[in-house]
């Protein structure tokens, strides 16, 4: 049996440049793994391609992102044997963490060791690509700028020691109305290079000023919770709060352990999903 760790993202910016004629949006951001993991195991099977998860709202048939990911090694190779895939989930379901992604691209890797195919993580990140566009970062983990729809990878320095609290609403967002919903011509851009800058030279504080999240306005339209949440978070003493992906996810950054109770502690009392981890940001590599 092989086990992989199945990390969640969160975006430190998320700017859309534009639509492009095949639906999809251009766009730039900076993601970065979060020590708030999956946990997947695939047993070897005669044939076929089961899935069982710890969490009910997860599918268990081809519509899960791990499935697919089995489905296309199985098809790009003809192998004939199968798999078991079981999903220990953690990470919030369509949270804006990338926890399917996670699932899809740790399925890669895992595979790729289990039948021996010796592909590299940049051929995972291609064959990832074509199930979603945030399994490429997936497939590294660590600290990068995506680009494209989100699946061109440019690896950057990793991002300064802090803790991040997450929150996430009850509330179930979908990634393509957020999409839909975004007026191009009205966007608050993030400042991309000067996140890059601040991550270069490990500036914590400047690192804070240049969150940003161009969805962030749509969700926050559409479920105002997510605002509130925002606001909370920042009374309760973060330095930072931004929205991570589609949402509706909310994250807040502290430099120092001994400021993660408070803002942990008063954010319980009225919303159900509370996390505080440490920031990774260090790639993954093929075990
Ligand atoms: C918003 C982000 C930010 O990291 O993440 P999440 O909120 O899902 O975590 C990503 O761009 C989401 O990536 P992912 O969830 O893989 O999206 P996909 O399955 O490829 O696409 C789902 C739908 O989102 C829209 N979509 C996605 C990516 C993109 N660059 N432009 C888009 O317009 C399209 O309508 C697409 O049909
Ligand atoms: N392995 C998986 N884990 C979680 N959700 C999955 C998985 N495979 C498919 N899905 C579907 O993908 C959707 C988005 O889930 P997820 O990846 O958790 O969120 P997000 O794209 O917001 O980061 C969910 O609604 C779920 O039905």
């Amino acid at each position: 049996m092989i086990s992989e760790k199945a990390p969640a993202k969160i975006n430190l910016t998320l700017d859309v440049l534009q639509k492009r004629p095949d639906g999809f949006h251009e766009v730039e951001m900076i993601m970065t793994t979060v020590d708030l993991a999956d946990r997947i195991w695939l047993k070897p099977l005669d044939r076929g391609i089961t899935i069982r998860s710890s969490e009910r709202f997860v599918p268990n048939d081809k519509r899960n992102l791990a499935w697919q990911a089995a489905d296309i090694l199985r098809k790009k190779f003809d192998i004939r044997s199968g798999v078991e895939i079981t999903l220990d989930k953690n990470i919030p379901v369509a949270a804006g963490l990338a926890g399917g992604s996670s699932d899809a691209a740790a399925t890669l890797r895992g595979l790729n060791r289990m039948w021996n195919l010796g592909l590299s993580l940049d051929e995972l990140a291609v064959l990832g690509a074509s199930i979603g566009s945030d399994i490429p970062f997936c497939v590294y983990g660590g600290t990068a700028l995506a680009s494209g729809r989100g699946e061109q990878i440019q690896h950057l320095s990793v991002p300064p020691n802090c803790w991040v609290v997450l929150a996430k609403p009850p509330i179930s967002v979908s990634t393509a109305d957020i999409y839909g919903g975004l007026d191009i011509q009205s966007i608050e851009h993030p400042d991309t290079a000067g996140m890059m800058e601040a991550l270069a030279s490990a500036d914590y504080e400047n690192m804070c000023k240049k969150v940003g999240n161009a969805l962030e306005p749509v969700t926050m339209r559409l479920h105002p919770q997510v605002s509130v949440l925002k606001e909370q978070m920042l009374k309760f003493g973060a330095d930072t709060v931004l929205m991570s992906g589609s949402g509706p996810t909310v994250f807040g950054l502290v430099e120092h352990e001994s400021q993660v109770a408070r803002i942990y502690n008063g954010l319980k009392g009225f919303c159900p999903e509370v996390y505080a981890v440490r920031m990774m940001g260090e790639r993954i590599n093929l075990a």
